[in-house]
């Protein structure tokens, strides 16, 4: 158990294909994007005080720690070796989570998130990640993370990120009830995956890493409308209920869908044939999710405006009804063409990113990693949550900008 500050970051994602149908245990293709949440804990001065400090979402509470009823909730935890098991029902698991402070000092948890919040690139798996990674460490049920940002990822140490994964499904149950688990998946082990859920809700899921994720030129947009993955995936679910067989073919459409991805991206070789193919399937992906409901007057006029400049093909991505569609470019766009296109994007509103996919999953900076002379400027908690926009916050304590970050 560490009592000296330290950061834990997850990336964010995009659902390449397979959103929605993949909460129905068919195949989901996605990948870590390089925007991410970042969480400071730090000793509370006052150690009976438990803080909560998110300013992203202007939320702040504290509890002093005498007033949980810790003997209680202890009752009802499940502990194997001295790590706490994860069950199905989520009201315990919160409660063992909880207990997990028993022990150690009033901490506060600060997160600060680059990523849009609510927009379908799993801001919500990414700070689920967080707050499992340091309630592990704090717990001492994860070996220290010890890979640096550069080394391959066969060093890795896969059972603390299988323990990291399973317990943010647990963060990503409260934030949208029934979650397929793919989210957390990418944001805990990053890189790109195809992903399944199991129809037994006891039986692990299967997650098949892409090594060699092909070069996909990538355009994001984000509409900027707010949206909650809960109300969409239980607006799907409501579909389910009352049109089932009609909804039945479709989730089977996305399926086989995923299935045709995955093939045409796992090929030793990826050229225009197989980039026109994602495209295609991209495009389809788009349309059974428009059947589903899911999509939005601003996805649409996305699509419009990238089709009628013909940049490539567009589909939202993560829950959608709002949030960001993602444009899989023509590898011939023109300069022109993508220039109007972004110009388009922008006098609607709309924000543009461009992304690279795949990169680290969940990592810590521990206080002794960095520089002596720097670490109280870094550990600063009125500077973390003063940073005033995404860029501050890369460049003050990025993965890939700030050396110290190790990787499990
Ligand atoms: N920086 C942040 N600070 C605090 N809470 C956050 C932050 N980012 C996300 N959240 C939590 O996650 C919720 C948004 O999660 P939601 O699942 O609806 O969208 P998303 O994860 O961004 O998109 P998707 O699930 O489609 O990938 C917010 O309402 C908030 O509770
Ligand atoms: C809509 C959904 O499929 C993806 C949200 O990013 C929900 C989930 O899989 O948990
Ligand atoms: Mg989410």
């Amino acid at each position: 158990m560490s009592t000296k500050p330290f950061f834990v970051s997850s990336p964010g994602k995009v659902i390449l294909f397979g959103e929605h149908s993949a909460v129905y245990s068919k195949p989901a293709i996605a990948a870590a994007l390089d925007l991410r949440a970042y969480l400071l804990v730090k000793p509370s001065e006052d150690p009976n005080i438990i803080r909560l400090d998110f300013p992203d979402i202007g939320l702040s509470h504290s509890w002093n720690k005498n007033d949980i009823p810790w003997t209680k909730i202890k009752e009802y935890v499940q502990a194997k070796e001295g790590k706490p098991q994860i069950s199905e029902e989520l009201i315990p698991e919160i409660i063992d989570l909880l207990s997990d402070n028993l022990n150690v000092p009033g901490m506060l948890y600060s997160v600060r998130s680059t990523l849009p919040i609510g927009a379908g690139l799993g801001s919500s798996a990414a700070i689920a990640v967080c707050l499992a990674s340091a309630m592990s460490i704090l717990g001492g049920h994860v070996a220290k993370a010890s890979v640096d940002y550069d080394a391959k990822s066969t060093s890795k140490n896969h059972e603390d990120e299988e323990f990291i994964d399973k317990w943010s499904l647990m963060g990503e149950k409260c934030f949208h009830g029934n979650p397929s688990g793919i989210d957390n998946a990418v944001a805990t082990h990053g890189g790109a995956v195809m992903f399944q859920r199991m129809k037994n809700p006891a039986a692990p899921s299967v997650r098949t890493n892409m090594r060699n994720f092909p070069p996909i030129s990538l355009l994001l947009t984000n509409t900027k409308i707010p949206r909650s993955t809960a109300a969409l995936v239980a607006g799907v679910s409501a579909l389910n209920t009352k049109y089932s067989k009609t909804s039945a073919s479709i989730l089977d459409a996305m399926e086989h869908l995923a299935n045709e991805a995955y093939q045409v991206m796992v090929k030793p070789f990826f050229g225009p044939e197989e980039t026109r193919t994602l495209r295609e399937l991209t495009e389809i992906n788009h349309g059974l999710l428009v059947a589903l409901g899911v999509s939005h007057p601003s996805l649409e006029k996305i699509k419009i405006i990238g089709d009628s400049h013909r940049i490539g093909a567009t589909k939202l991505t993560g829950a959608g009804g709002g949030g960001c569609a993602i444009t899989l470019l023509n590898e011939n766009v023109s300069k022109a063409e993508l220039d109007n296109s972004l110009e388009e994007f922008e006098a609607n509103g709309f924000e543009t990113y461009r992304t690279s996919l795949g990169g680290k999953g969940v990592g810590a900076l521990y206080y002794e990693n960095v520089q002596e002379d720097k670490r109280e400027e870094v550990f600063s908690e009125i500077a973390f949550t003063k940073f005033k926009d995404r860029e501050e916050i890369i460049q003050a304590l990025g993965v890939q900008n700030v050396s110290g970050w190790k990787f499990w």
